[in-house]
């Protein structure tokens, strides 16, 4: 074996380190080689550096500088879709340079070419996005929110996006730049724009929540593909379906208040969750929750939806890292995991051989034959999930909040509580529907509850300018391609332009005789508007007329003795839908109507 002559470090080095080959093998003459004062042609990787001469340092920079500016024009160019194939040339870009240019390879000048690199592509990028040459600078909005959607994604993690996005709507009128390419409009006329047939389509915000091994549901679908499963949808929330439903509503609302007598005092928000999940396992798959028996959620379902919906509402705003994360054997677990589930409760539906009415799997599973091609087990499954997601947290946050209004205003609560004795006197059934279309004085307490306390607060019908189109003019405002559109409800709705009083819980608002100088109920839009709207928005009106009716029928409410009601509010956390703190109610029972 060939030994290294004995001599300094510097002659060894130079006599056992090959000549460096590029990755054909061919010999690449580093850029250094030409620069006169070079300590070494040949690279080699040392952990202390050797002094390198100020030309050197000068081409560093200047080639990092420039590498860094080509990748900024490059990724403005070709916008990637997933971060996976740009991560990789941020991470090995700065370490082929070093090597272009030669010289010994040390960890300080690799740390300088990284650090140069990243340092004017990041500062070529920010320049840009603050810059007027930006397709969205003539749209206001905070530096940090033009800059990165960081900022916004911290307040999504919070789950105050609903709050923050408000503050900026206080401060820059009725259009924002909420992120580099994304904008918040609670301009009415643009909403109408945006939402109806011919405006924009779902963004990609909706598509985030699913894994390439999900077949897609109702929510991440986009043109055709959405208005078929649409159809689909639209035949299991008809007015016959609805009325199909009533009694299984009706069955779980019972069993909610018998609950309810058991306790003088309880945490409302959890047994309006316990009912929900109830409720829509029996529409959607036959039952198999069980909740309100048990008086709390066994299995953990309601955990696991709400760890899903905030995973995706959280990588919603920054899709490009999706495809990334789901390269991880950790969180293809967790996905497969929940389709398992959702998959787990479709196949126990399929061996139930006797289902009394045409519940919603009925019509998700087209059993009545209207489509030409019958949905396989995983779309089902995946569909009767999102019933479960969409319907649970929704109404459960509606009738928590409604009544935390009532009892913040007792007044309202006494008008409420009158008009059910007048309209579903004693004996009476109170889940007879022609009845609650008397309550006026209730829908108008609904309504204003979903004005005030949107469950879908700022996400709910996020939009995006097709990417193969060079804009759209909405409003009179040109929206280049490829910006995300987002119409955040909980601002909207509180608009002085439209609401007078818009922080003021006043349901009289929505009475025919209401005599508010400010009332525009195209900018309330708890439902969403247009083709992918809401399509539970019938049914839900159902179930909450019939849960309050039965409820206020049967008790007399009041804030548990030292409970904070005041705070209740700010435990109001978005995700997507939002999720809330416990509400303390004590509860007395009034009389035992007969049909209870
Ligand atoms: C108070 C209760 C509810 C509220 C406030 C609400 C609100 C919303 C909102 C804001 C959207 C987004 C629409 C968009 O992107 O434009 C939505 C979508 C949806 N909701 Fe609801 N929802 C409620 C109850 C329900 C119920 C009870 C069901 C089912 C039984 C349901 C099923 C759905 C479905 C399937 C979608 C997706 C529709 C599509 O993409 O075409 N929702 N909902």
């Amino acid at each position: 074996m060939q030994r290294p002559p004995p001599s300094d470090g510097a002659s060894m080095k130079r006599a056992w380190c090959p000549p460096y080959s590029g990755p054909s093998g061919l010999y690449v003459r580093p850029f250094l080689d030409t620069i006169k004062g070079c300590q070494s042609s040949t690279p080699t990787f040392r952990l202390l550096d050797i002094k390198p001469t100020p030309a050197y340092i000068m081409l560093l920079i200047w080639a990092a500088t420039t590498l860094g500016l080509i990748n900024h024009l490059l990724f403005h160019r070709y916008e990637p879709s997933s971060a996976n194939i740009p991560l990789l040339l941020l991470a090995i870009e700065p370490i082929v340079l070093l090597l272009l240019i030669g010289g010994p390879f040390s960890s300080a000048r690799l740390l300088w070419s990284y650090f140069v690199f990243m340092g004017s592509l990041s500062l070529s990028i920010i320049a840009y996005r603050l810059s007027p040459f930006h397709p969205l600078a003539q749209i206001p909005g905070p530096a940090i929110g033009k800059v990165t959607k960081l900022w916004s994604l911290w307040k999504a993690w919070l789950g105050y996006k609903y709050l923050y996005h408000k503050k900026l709507h206080d401060t820059y009128g009725p259009y924002v730049r909420t992120g580099p390419n994304e904008i918040s409009v609670i301009d009415a006329v643009a909403v109408g724009q945006i939402f109806m047939k011919g405006g924009l389509d779902k963004g990609r915000y909706y598509e985030t929540g699913r894994h390439r091994s999900t077949p897609p549901s109702i929510v991440s679908l986009v043109g055709e593909a959405h208005t078929a499963k649409r159809r689909v949808w639209n035949r299991g929330m008809t007015s016959a379906a609805i009325r199909e439903y009533e009694p299984l509503v009706a069955k779980r609302a019972s069993q909610l208040v018998s609950r309810l007598r058991e306790h003088e005092i309880v945490d409302l928000v959890c047994w309006f969750d316990l009912f929900a999940f109830d409720l829509m396992g029996d529409l959607a798959f036959g039952g198999g929750f069980e909740m309100l028996r048990d008086g709390r959620d066994v299995d953990g379902v309601g955990e696991r939806i709400r760890v899903f919906t905030r995973a995706s509402d959280i990588a919603g705003h920054i899709p490009w890292i999706v495809n990334t994360l789901h390269l991880f054997p950790q969180v293809g677990r967790i996905i497969q995991e929940f389709n398992n589930f959702g998959r787990g409760l479709a196949i126990q539906r399929m061996e139930k051989t006797v289902v009394d009415r045409k519940d919603l799997w009925y019509h998700l599973t087209d059993e009545a034959g209207h489509e030409k091609e019958k949905p396989t087990l995983e779309t089902v499954a995946a569909d009767g999930i999102v019933a479960i997601v969409a319907a649970s947290d929704t109404t459960a946050s509606t009738l928590s909040s409604l009544v935390w209004f009532l009892l913040s205003n007792p007044e309202y609560y006494r008008r409420v509580q009158q008009e059910l004795d007048t309209v579903i006197t004693d004996g009476d059934d109170p889940f007879d529907v022609n009845r609650h279309q008397e309550l006026q004085f209730l829908s108008a307490c609904i309504n204003e509850t979903l004005r005030l306390h949107p469950p879908v607060p700022s996400n709910g019908g996020s939009r995006q300018v097709h990417l193969n189109e060079c804009g759209r003019n909405i409003a009179g405002r040109f929206i280049p391609k490829g910006t995300s559109v987002y119409t955040p409800q909980y601002s909207l709705h509180r608009n002085p332009d439209y609401f007078s009083y818009p922080d003021q819980f006043l349901p009289d608002r929505w009475l025919p005789d209401s005599k508010f100088e400010r009332h525009d109920t195209s900018a309330f839009i708890p439902f969403s508007l247009g083709p992918a709207n809401c399509v539970g928005q019938k049914f839900a009106k159902r179930e909450l007329f019939m849960v309050l009716s039965v409820l206020f029928k049967s008790f007399d409410l009041r804030f548990e003795d030292g409970f904070n009601s005041e705070a209740w509010p700010m435990g109001r956390r978005d995700y997507f839908v939002v999720t809330r703190g416990p509400l303390r109610v004590n509860l007395t029972p009034r009389y035992r109507n007969a049909r209870v």
